[in-house]
């Protein structure tokens, strides 16, 4: 357990729900009403009761640790709560419901793995370390396939500008390039984020050591498809710690990430603190310090245009949320007003 992340905090909070008899658990694989556990005895499955009242993300997701009710001779076992997370990655769903939808509990290193074998999208990076900070893990950017890039230091510094704050490797898996340096920077609970094909399985099976998690090679062969990684699973790592491997990340939208995108762009929030206007917007205001700050070189026009198109992303995703929670609040004045002229319709009739 102790591998897993249980720590004597963890445990000590857990002491009441021990007295009743329950035992903790760390879900390995979630699925609808199931749940793949490691727990002090080894490895369980467990019922997750299903609740059509609780928001998908109170739900157990990989990552999660659980209070679970042991198996009996006459039941099976059942997963009772879901401990609070210390850390989430979170992204928004694309679905009618603007909940978030939480893709790795409990994570303490969340890599950011970006390929050189293609063009490099800044925006695309920035947007994902957004949910990485805003997860509370520390974000680090593993840039894939060195093998198959010219100039990896270039590549490698105009990533860095882009990534304040978090440590920026180069790898391959190929040459073995980087591989030490990754090993020391991942620690804990490590997720892997990044769209299907960057390299995320051929990287996990380098730190497994073992060639545990299906790559694109692999399937290729097989002719299924390049979307490679199926499922969520945790799997511990030889040296310490526990991998997450994630399905690629195709649409990641982004889910409250307020605090997320202060830190993806430190230097921008750094600068807000000079701007005249405390609600300055850095579009046309007077007395702006970010403006000012790309009229002298300072920030690069690139980097503030990025920061607004997250922030209005967000912004969007926001509202879409408030929308639906306005929508509930409203639902029961609704009722009471059609109710009203229900009564007084049928009033009017019989008057
Ligand atoms: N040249 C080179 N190819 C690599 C390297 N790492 C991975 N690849 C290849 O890139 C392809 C995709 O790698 P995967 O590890 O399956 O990528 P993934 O990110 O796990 O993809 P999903 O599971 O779909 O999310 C495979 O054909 C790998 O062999 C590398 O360092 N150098
Ligand atoms: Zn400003």
């Amino acid at each position: 357990m102790a591998d897993y992340g249980w720590d004597t905090e963890r445990e000590e909070a857990f002491a009441v729900l021990r007295s009743d008899g329950l035992v903790p658990g760390r879900v390995v694989r979630a699925e609808r009403g199931l749940c793949e556990l490691v727990t002090e005895s080894g490895p369980v499955r467990a019922a997750v009761p299903l609740s059509s009242d609780i928001e998908d993300r109170l739900m157990p997701c990989t990552g999660d640790w659980v209070a679970l009710r042991p198996a009996t001779a006459a039941d099976s076992a059942v997963v009772v709560e879901v401990l609070q997370r210390r850390t989430a990655v979170v992204r928004s769903t694309a679905s009618r419901t603007s909940h978030g939808q939480v893709l790795a509990a409990n994570v303490d290193t969340v890599a950011v793995v970006v390929s050189l074998a293609d063009p490099i999208r800044l925006g695309r990076i920035e947007r994902i370390l957004a949910l990485a900070w805003e997860s509370g893990g520390t974000p680090v950017v593993v840039l894939t396939k060195s093998d198959r890039c010219a100039d990896t230091g270039q590549a490698a510094a105009e990533v860095a500008e882009s990534a304040l704050g978090a440590q920026v490797l180069v790898t391959s898996a190929e040459t073995g390039e980087g591989m030490d340096a990754l090993d020391a920077a991942l620690s804990g609970t490590v997720v892997l984020l990044g769209p299907s094909g960057v390299g995320k399985s051929t990287l996990g099976n380098r730190l497994l050591g073992e060639n545990r998690l299906a790559t694109g090679s692999v399937r290729a062969s097989d002719g299924k498809g390049r979307h490679t990684t199926a499922w969520r699973e945790l799997v511990p790592l030889p040296h310490g710690g526990v991998l997450l491997d994630t399905p690629g990340l195709r649409g990641v939208g982004l889910h409250e990430v307020d605090e997320g995108l202060d830190q993806t762009f430190a230097e921008i929030t750094a600068l807000a603190q000079d701007c005249r206007f405390a609600d300055c917007a850095h579009t046309v205001e007077p007395g702006c310090a970010v403006l000012a700050a790309v009229e002298s070189g300072e920030l690069t026009g690139r980097r503030l245009d990025s920061y607004h198109r997250l922030l209005r992303e967000n912004a969007y995703a926001a509202s879409r949320t408030d929308a639906r929670l306005r929508a509930e609040q409203e639902r029961p004045k609704k009722d009471i007003a059609r109710m009203r002229r229900a009564i007084n319709r049928s009033g009017k009739r019989n008057g």
